[in-house]
């Protein structure tokens, strides 16, 4: 190659990445006004000129290497050559063409370590990227998790899990879930939940835990194995919320649905339900049962001259009566202004019924203190009994309605079994003027 003969490996963007001979002392340097690298170069070519770097004449040949985006020089220095006999030229070329090799394959080599590790940073970037992503929604997730050994061993929970059960991490890491448990689960229902865990690799369902405090609270809870890269199983994850407060709401949803919001008593619907399910059992056991209906004797009037709070409050007092009066397997029900109905089950023989609505005609007409008022009132009751009167909850109301009618119309404060005559009065009443009654039985 002489003495000033030189190869190059330039970047598109002018810098020398690669020089022989002095490889470091131009490594980096810059040669922006080479020919080659003008935009309209051609792909390979030759050029003669006054190197710029340190100023030795030379005659030079490149080739661009687009896909790398490098050129490929070599030069020769001018006097070299023409001084040079025929057989030093052909040495200096071969001489040229080796180092060329050489230099393209370094630089071959370099670009493909410089791609190597160009792609593992980018992988490592990727799953730095998901890692903190992972650790961000661990972290800030509402759902409460905890990560446990095959064996139980708690290894870590977030700062959900803290906010529900009140326990710190340290507090919890190295015990088992067992720290958690609220007592109102049997060993059978612990025994499935892991039985399904084992088999299948997950759990869902609701488990009620105990806080730090001691309080028991209801979570909705997801339970699922993961295994390592080569299916073993690792570690349980369990993803939990605190559903109490749903549960709450919802009993006092269906609590709202099902009761009188005055008096707190059954209404009308769980009264109809609560009839035909006594049916049901009363089919079954081969007993009987029957519905009381009462309606209170001129309580318009109570209304119309103290108001509907007053009223209200003696709607209360007779609900607390009614309660007080009967057994705690009876209902008692309100079905509308100043109607109620008592369900009796498990009742065999009409004398029961005779105490009872004796009973309460006494309990209703004691007077009733509300406030600075002593309120007098009295019921009609109307009586009818399951099988004789009917076998389903809207023909029993239905029966015991037209009964009730009957203690009316006989002068209030009475109380009467139905029979199948009282059904024509009741209809002529309906057709009269339909009351509550017959709307609820229906
Ligand atoms: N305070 C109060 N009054 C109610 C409520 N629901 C219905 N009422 C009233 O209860 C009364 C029921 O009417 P009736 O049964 O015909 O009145 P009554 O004076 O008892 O008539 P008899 O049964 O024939 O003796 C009506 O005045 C309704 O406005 C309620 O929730 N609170």
């Amino acid at each position: 190659m002489g003495r000033q003969g030189v190869v190059l490996m330039v970047r598109d963007s002018a810098e020398i990445m690669a020089r022989a001979p002095d490889w470091q002392a131009y490594m980096g340097r810059s040669l922006p006004t080479a020919p080659y690298l003008a935009p309209d170069a051609a792909p390979r070519g030759s050029f003669r000129r006054v190197a710029v770097l340190d100023g030795v004449p030379r005659l030079y040949g490149y080739r661009k290497l687009p896909d790398y985006h490098l050129t490929f020089v070599a030069a020769l220095p001018l006097d070299e050559i023409l001084a040079g006999t025929q057989r030093q030229r052909q040495a200096t070329f071969a001489t040229m063409a080796a180092m060329s090799l050489l230099l393209a394959a370094m630089a071959w080599l370099i670009l493909r370590s410089v791609r190597a590790r160009d792609r593992a940073e980018r992988a490592l970037r990727d799953a730095n990227r998901a890692l903190s992503l992972a650790g961000s929604v661990f972290q800030h997730t509402m759902d409460a998790v905890m990560v446990t050994e095959i064996d139980g061993t708690i290894v870590s929970v977030n700062p959900a899990f803290t906010d529900v059960t009140g326990y710190e991490a340290a507090e919890v890491i190295g015990h088992t879930p067992r720290l958690l448990r609220s007592g109102r689960h049997d060993a059978a229902f612990y025994r499935a939940l892991f039985e399904q865990l084992a088999s299948t690799g997950s759990w869902r369902g609701e488990i009620w835990n105990r806080r730090k405090d001691g309080q028991s609270y209801l979570e909705w809870i997801r339970i699922s194995l993961v295994r390592d890269e080569n299916g073993k199983p690792l570690r349980y994850v369990s993803v939990s919320n605190d559903v109490t407060e749903l549960r709450a709401g919802d009993e006092h949803l269906r609590h709202l649905a099902f009761h009188d919001p005055l008096t707190g008593l059954p209404n009308r619907a769980l009264l109809l339900d609560r009839i035909s399910q006594g049916i049901s059992v009363a089919q079954r056991d081969g007993r009987g049962m029957g519905v009381m209906f009462i309606d209170l004797d001129r309580f318009k009037p109570i209304n119309d001259t103290l108001g509907h709070d007053v009223g209200d409050q003696l709607l209360q007092q007779v609900a607390q009566r009614l309660s007080q009066a009967v057994r705690h397997s009876d209902t008692v029900a309100r079905i509308g202004g100043d109607e109620f109905v008592i369900l009796l089950e498990q009742v065999d023989d009409g004398i029961t019924y005779v105490n009872l609505a004796e009973k309460l005609l006494a309990s209703l007409s004691r007077p009733m203190l509300l406030g600075p008022h002593t309120l007098e009132v009295g019921a009609s009751i109307g009586i009818a009994c399951y099988p004789g009167d009917g076998d389903s909850a809207a023909t029993l109301m239905k029966h015991a309605d037209a009964a009730m009618y009957v203690s009316k119309a006989s002068g209030r404060g009475a109380y009467h079994f139905y029979h199948p005559g009282m059904t024509a009065q009741s209809v002529q009443r309906t057709a009269a003027e339909p009351g509550p009654a017959e709307r609820a039985a229906e």
